[in-house]
């Protein structure tokens, strides 16, 4: 009933979870989902995160349903033949049955930048061709490029392109995802980059955990000092008072740390300020040169540092010792022919490793399975190292997994059910995604059903 997958997994959790309890006497409930293959449940015990032996042995049960009462929380997952008795006599506003499919936690996309306009499928060209991605960031394209084309770009325009990359990351299974500003580098298009996510987190199910980049590059005609000096006095400021009056929710405040971007004292600068304005830290380091950001993540006590392609040893024990999580982002090794993050090095120390999608106009990626298949092929992961990355560890990585990034009683309600009978399809099937993915929940409530799905 309950496959050996985990030894320090010996009961069903909704047994001896309080929350179960309340379940029981509770009689309506959202959603059913009942005899499926195989629920993950990815964790079992309420972990914040996984290191490398939780996540080489997550929780799965096979033979399980799931129940989602009326608030979108997670009341009982378990056996079918345990939940059918438990929940004998309750009513259910909706029922699924997945029998021949599998139960996932919606995936969480720990790192995009999914609000801009103008694509750069030019640039793309000239990097098959043999130009690096700082040739042309240098030349005055990359994101340059990007920022001249989003700071002419309507809110209304960029609000329905947000809009529409969102669904397509929900088709692959994403219901958590963070999303950048950082293409507008002044302070007006960076509030409407941030007001359009806002209105994003509003108006589509997708759950957003929103950053301030607007430390992304260096805005033509200053230096990374006086941008640094007028991001600190003039845009935190402004945005602390915007937190503050609820036109917008920022949660992470972030800096492209990097040779010809933003220098170490920079960094620290900004991101010492966010924090002191209530923002966690979460930011890009160590990415094209070795800078010692995951150092300098350490020491600020920073949630998660992104890209690591170049940390060094140092580095590493330091992120493992500070539980500052790496957020790993296979595409952009792949886009850009960079050497790959060293994840077994990283898993192997007891480092916290997210992924993320990277979604933007270099990587154009929306799928988190593509992600998790080039996370292990390319950076050795095994499949359910990928899929702990891309749940538990990526909500960690966004301060969230004690809501997120498993299917355990208390939770949300997000999910994803494939129709396949192992789970392991969805890393396995590159590309696949498409015909995989049957239903997405967000909260119990089914936001997409695919009619394309088939039995291969
Ligand atoms: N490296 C910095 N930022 C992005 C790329 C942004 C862009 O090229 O537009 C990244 O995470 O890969
Ligand atoms: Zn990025």
């Amino acid at each position: 009933m309950c496959k050996k997958v985990d030894r320090r997994f010996k009961a069903p959790p909704f047994i001896s979870s309080p929350a179960a309890v309340v379940a029981i006497m509770e009689t309506e409930f959202r959603l059913l989902v009942k005899n499926a293959a195989q629920a993950v449940l990815v964790c079992a015990h309420n972990e914040r995160y996984l290191t490398k032996v939780g996540m080489e042995t997550i929780a799965v049960i096979e033979n399980a349903s799931l129940v989602i009462g009326r608030d979108g929380l997670i009341k009982a997952v378990g056996p079918t033949t345990a939940i059918a008795s438990q929940f004998k006599g309750a009513t259910f506003e909706n029922i699924i049955d997945a029998e021949g499919m599998c139960i996932l936690p919606g995936l969480v996309d720990a790192h995009t930048h999914p609000v801009w306009a103008g694509d750069r499928v030019h640039e793309f060209a000239l990097k098959l061709a043999g130009a690096s991605y700082m040739e042309i960031h240098q030349a005055g394209g990359g994101i340059h490029f990007t920022v001249e084309h989003t700071r002419r770009a309507s809110a209304e325009e960029l609000l329905v392109s947000l809009k529409q990359r969102l669904q397509r990351m929900l088709r692959a299974g994403t219901t958590l995802v963070e999303c950048k500003s950082g293409y507008g580098l002044d302070l007006d298009t960076e509030i409407k980059m941030l007001t359009v996510i806002e209105q994003a987190r509003q108006e589509q199910p997708v759950g957003i955990s929103s950053t301030f980049c607007g430390a992304h590059s260096v805005p033509k005609g200053k230096t990374a000092k006086e941008a640094t000096k007028d991001i600190i006095n003039v845009h935190l400021p402004q945005l602390k008072k915007k937190v503050e009056n609820g036109d917008l929710h920022i949660d992470n405040i972030d800096v492209f740390c990097e040779k010809g971007v933003f220098d170490l004292d920079c960094t620290r600068a900004i991101l010492q300020t966010g924090s002191s304005m209530g923002f966690q830290i979460n930011f890009h380091g160590d990415e094209l040169h070795p800078m010692n950001s995951a150092e300098l993540g350490a020491e600020l006590n920073a949630l998660a540092v992104s890209h690591l392609e170049e940390v060094t040893d140092k580095g590493i024990a330091a992120m493992a010792k500070s539980k500052t999580a790496a957020v790993l982002l296979p595409t952009t090794a792949y886009m850009l022919r960079l050497k790959q993050p060293r994840a077994r090095d990283m898993l192997n120390a007891g480092v916290i490793v997210a992924l993320g999608s990277d979604f933007n106009p270099n990587a154009y990626c929306f799928s988190m399975p593509m992600v998790m298949h080039f996370a292990c092929v390319n950076m050795k992961m095994s499949m359910s190292e990928a899929l702990a990355a891309s749940t538990i560890n990526a909500a960690y990585a966004l301060g969230k997994s004690r809501t997120h990034g498993s299917l355990e009683v208390g939770k949300n309600g997000d999910f994803v059910i494939l129709k396949s009978s192992r789970w392991e399809h969805l890393i396995y099937q590159f590309g696949g995604h498409q015909e995989l993915v049957k239903y997405v929940v967000v909260k119990g409530v089914i936001v997409y059903e695919n009619d394309r799905t088939a039995d291969y």
